[in-house]
This record gives structure tokens, C-alpha cells and sequence, in this order.
């Protein structure tokens, strides 16, 4: 069964000196809680942060810049090891988080379809039977056969869906990907997502955008300087939402 488990989650960045963050650089006006000094310093992005999905879940991240939001998609993907707590993830994950990462920019799409695959573990067989299906839902026509360097974002954001789902993950991680496709793309891209959902996955989604969200999650996670809220329904959390605008 498609689950994930984050049980008291701290994520800690070690800051070398050309690491940015030098002392003559401006405060950070947001972000993690930054400890130390000089070589020791360090900024803790996650901290005490647990929470449990299960299958059918499609969960919202949301929270000021800096908040964590993408560093815990990391430690999701595995990019990133918990400093300390613990996550425990039953699934196959896949990642879009950022549109261009993973992609051959001198490659044509086709040829990315190919490595992405490859990386994934097809076999050409595989890769060959999945081709005309994911070229199609890109729509991406005879630009496919031009190099990726060639594609705008919106272009890119499509392949990289395209090829994101067909690769069926069970536990699909992403950003706000999704506002580089066109709107009559983020609808597609909107419908296969929560049929992905409904096959018993999971979704997580990062995003400034309330409506995204809406119309996306079912339960939403708020993260502020790396503590994180209880869950909420996405039903709470829009109506805590309008009540502080009151
Ligand atoms: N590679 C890194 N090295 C050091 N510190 C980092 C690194 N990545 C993120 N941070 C710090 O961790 C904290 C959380 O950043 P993160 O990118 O997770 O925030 P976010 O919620 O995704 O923000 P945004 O909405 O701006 O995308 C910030 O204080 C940031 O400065």
C-alpha cells in the first residue's frame, strides 16, 4: 500500500563560507533559523515536522518563501537525508521540480524521452511502446525533434509531464511546475494528475497559488520557518483562509 510517514523531521544545511550567507551579505528577511557563526553555520530548514499520507492523498504545501516547502519535497525524493526523525515512504517516487532538471539540453525531446526512460529502468522495448503516447500528450508535434535548448518553459513543463507520468509513479513530487504550461495544459495536466491520484497514488504539491491548490489537494500542510502546522482538510484550511481575511 502507497504511503508516506514523517515522524519529527529536522533538516539542517551546513553553510561552508562560499556558501553565500557571508556576513557583510543583507539579513535574510525569511527563510529557516539560521545558528553559528562563520564555518559552523548552519540554517535548520525542517524542523519537528511529521505528518502521514496514505493512498488517494494529494497534499498541499504551503507556506512564505524560505518556509521549507522545497527542501522537504527533497527529503521526500531522497535528494537529502534527515538530519535527525525519521520518513518512511512505500511507493515509487518520481520528481518535477524543477522542469529543466534531468534534461539533455542539446538533445533533442525524443532523444530525452530515451534517457529519461533509461534512467528509470525501461528497457528500449519499453521505451519504444510508451514514445507515441507521451509525445502526443506533450503536444509537442515536430518540435519533438528539436533540441530541448530550443523549447520555452512552457514547452519544456509539458515534456517534462508528459514523460513525469507516464513513467507511472505511485508518489509523484512537484512544484509549481505546472504555471509554465498554457491553461488549456494545466487542465490536462490537472485531470491526469487526479487520475493519478485515484489509481491509489500520491501527490505532493508545492505552491503559492490558492487556487492550484484547490482545485488540486485534499489536504494541505503549512510550513512556517521549517515548523510545520497540523494537517488540514483543504475544506479547514480555505476557511481559515477566508476568516483571516476578514
Ligand atoms: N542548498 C541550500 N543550502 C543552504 N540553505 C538552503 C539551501 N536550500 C535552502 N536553504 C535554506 O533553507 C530554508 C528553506 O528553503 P526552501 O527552499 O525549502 O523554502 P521554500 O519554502 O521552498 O521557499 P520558496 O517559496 O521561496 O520556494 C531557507 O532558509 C533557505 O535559505
Amino acid at each position: 500500500m502507497v504511503s508516506i510517514r514523517v515522524e519529527n523531521l529536522r533538516l539542517t544545511y551546513r553553510l561552508h563560507d562560499k556558501l553565500s550567507l557571508a556576513p557583510n551579505r543583507p539579513r535574510m528577511p525569511t527563510g529557516g533559523r539560521l545558528e553559528g557563526e562563520g564555518r559552523k553555520r548552519s540554517v535548520t530548514a525542517l524542523d519537528g515536522v511529521s505528518f502521514k499520507l496514505q493512498a488517494g492523498d494529494r497534499l498541499g504545501l504551503v507556506g512564505p518563501n524560505g518556509a521549507g516547502k522545497t527542501t522537504l519535497l527533497k527529503v521526500l525524493y531522497g535528494i537529502y537525508a534527515p538530519t535527525s526523525g525519521t520518513v518512511e515512504i512505500d511507493g515509487r517516487v518520481d520528481a518535477l521540480f524543477n522542469i529543466n532538471l534531468g534534461f539533455r539540453r542539446e538533445a533533442t525531446g525524443r532523444r530525452n524521452i530515451v534517457l529519461r526512460g533509461l534512467i528509470n529502468g525501461w528497457s528500449m522495448e519499453q521505451i519504444e511502446a510508451r514514445m507515441e503516447e507521451i509525445i502526443a500528450f506533450s503536444e509537442l508535434g515536430d518540435f519533438i525533434d528539436m533540441p530541448f535548448k530550443t523549447y520555452s518553459q512552457g514547452m519544456a513543463a509539458r515534456l517534462a509531464f508528459s514523460i513525469a507520468t507516464a513513467m507511472e509513479p505511485e508518489i509523484l513530487l512537484m512544484d509549481e511546475w505546472i504555471g509554465a504550461g498554457d491553461a488549456r495544459f494545466q487542465e490536462k495536466a490537472k485531470a491526469r494528475t487526479a487520475q493519478l491520484a485515484r489509481q491509489a497514488g500520491i501527490i505532493v504539491l508545492a505552491s503559492h497559488s490558492r487556487a492550484l491548490l484547490a482545485k488540486t489537494c485534499n489536504k494541505i500542510l503549512t510550513l512556517e520557518g521549517g515548523t510545520a502546522r497540523p494537517l488540514q482538510s483543504v475544506e479547514e484550511w480555505q476557511a481559515a483562509m477566508d476568516e483571516a481575511a476578514e
